[in-house]
């Protein structure tokens, strides 16, 4: 492979991976129609160190996907995705997006990676660490803020474990065998001993042999490994006070094909290793979303309730507590 080849590999890489929060195939109508995009008024950059706090500030902002680049309103033909959104989210602060099947929690954190654009009359609202989202490139946004999608994105068949998980190369090989073994995959997958050992991180990784919840898993080493090289970099470079270890981790349904015990050891590992993180997640399941600080139901791209998990479901009439309610009917049909 040449430098050429394997350059247009980790872009494709990443851009299918920013693409791939949510459903990939509606994704990939909603990028073709976004990109390539306008570089105009993106003309800040952020320190090195950004976003150090993690504070997210949303302001009435609403979003269509059908709005081009450069139109001022969305057609009445065109449903809003997100209607008036206001969401302030504090440093460290850690949420749960619940709500319905299309109801706007995958466009939620689409807006926060600026792959959902928000309507012209409203793009100046949204800000991290007091910074305007539209004023950064969105290559850099995407650099800066770790997001794990639910659907995971893999190099082409015969690239190594390694560069599968860390594909511009910043990590050592022990880094990289430490994410895996934190999410249970190396015994089990790279280097399983009760098969007499496996291929090793320069094995060949081939996608389609995982399930899809092996995929999830890895993909949660990924994070986990940019965190720690965030961390690294940080504590070298750190000119400012500040937390190192401290950002903003978006997750879309990370858990989605994995059992429950295995769910919960994912939120366990998410907790642990994202302590100082800012979190949203969006999550069906609505059991592991009891020890985030605040849950926010959205409902036909409204934020309809937000409050601490504990306190919703303890009242009599809540959205969360609807939700709450038909979750234990699945859960006791399963
Ligand atoms: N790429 C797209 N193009 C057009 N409309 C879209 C696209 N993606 C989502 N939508 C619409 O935006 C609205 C919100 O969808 P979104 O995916 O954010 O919901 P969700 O709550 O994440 O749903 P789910 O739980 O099924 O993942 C829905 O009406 C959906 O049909």
């Amino acid at each position: 492979m040449t430098f050429g080849d394997s350059l247009s590999y980790i872009i494709i890489f990443y851009t299918q991976l920013e693409t791939s929060i949510g459903a990939v195939s509606r994704l990939k109508t909603f990028s073709d129609k976004v990109e390539p995009e306008s570089r105009e008024g993106e003309d800040i950059v952020p320190a090195s160190d950004w976003p150090l706090k993690g504070g997210i500030q949303i302001r009435g902002v609403s979003a269509s996907y059908g709005v081009a680049a450069g139109a001022e309103h969305a057609s009445d033909s065109q449903q809003l995705a997100l209607v008036d959104l206001n969401l302030d989210i504090a440093p460290g602060e850690k949420v749960a997006i619940c709500g319905r099947t299309g109801s706007g929690k995958s466009s939620t954190i689409l807006l926060l990676l600026r792959l959902l654009d928000p309507l012209p009359s409203c793009n100046e609202n949204i800000t991290i660490d007091g910074t305007p989202l539209h004023k950064i490139d969105r290559s850099t946004l995407r650099q800066r803020i770790i997001a794990v999608p639910q659907d995971p994105v893999f190099l082409p068949d015969g690239t190594s474990f390694q560069a599968n998980l860390d594909p511009l190369g910043l990590s050592t090989a022990a880094e990289c065998r430490a994410v895996l073994e934190a999410v249970d995959l190396w015994a089990s997958l790279v280097d399983p001993p009760a098969r007499g050992g496996g291929p090793g991180l320069a094995g060949p990784l081939a996608a389609d042999a995982l399930s899809q919840g092996q995929k999830q898993l890895f993909s949660l080493a990924r994070a986990i490994l940019r965190r720690r090289i965030r961390a690294r970099t940080r504590t070298r470079t750190r000119t400012r006070a500040g937390s190192d270890d401290s950002g903003i981790l978006l997750l879309d349904e990370v858990s989605s094909s994995v059992d429950r015990d295995t769910d919960r050891a994912m939120q366990q590992i998410i907790k642990d290793e994202f302590a100082g993180y800012t979190i949203v997640m969006v999550s069906h399941r609505l059991d592991v979303v009891m020890d985030f600080d605040r849950v926010v139901v959205m409902d036909s791209g409204r934020i309809v309730e937000t409050g601490p998990p504990r306190d919703l479901v303890e009242l009599e009439s809540s959205r969360f507590g609807e939700l709450w309610m038909i979750g234990n009917e699945s859960r006791g049909k399963a």
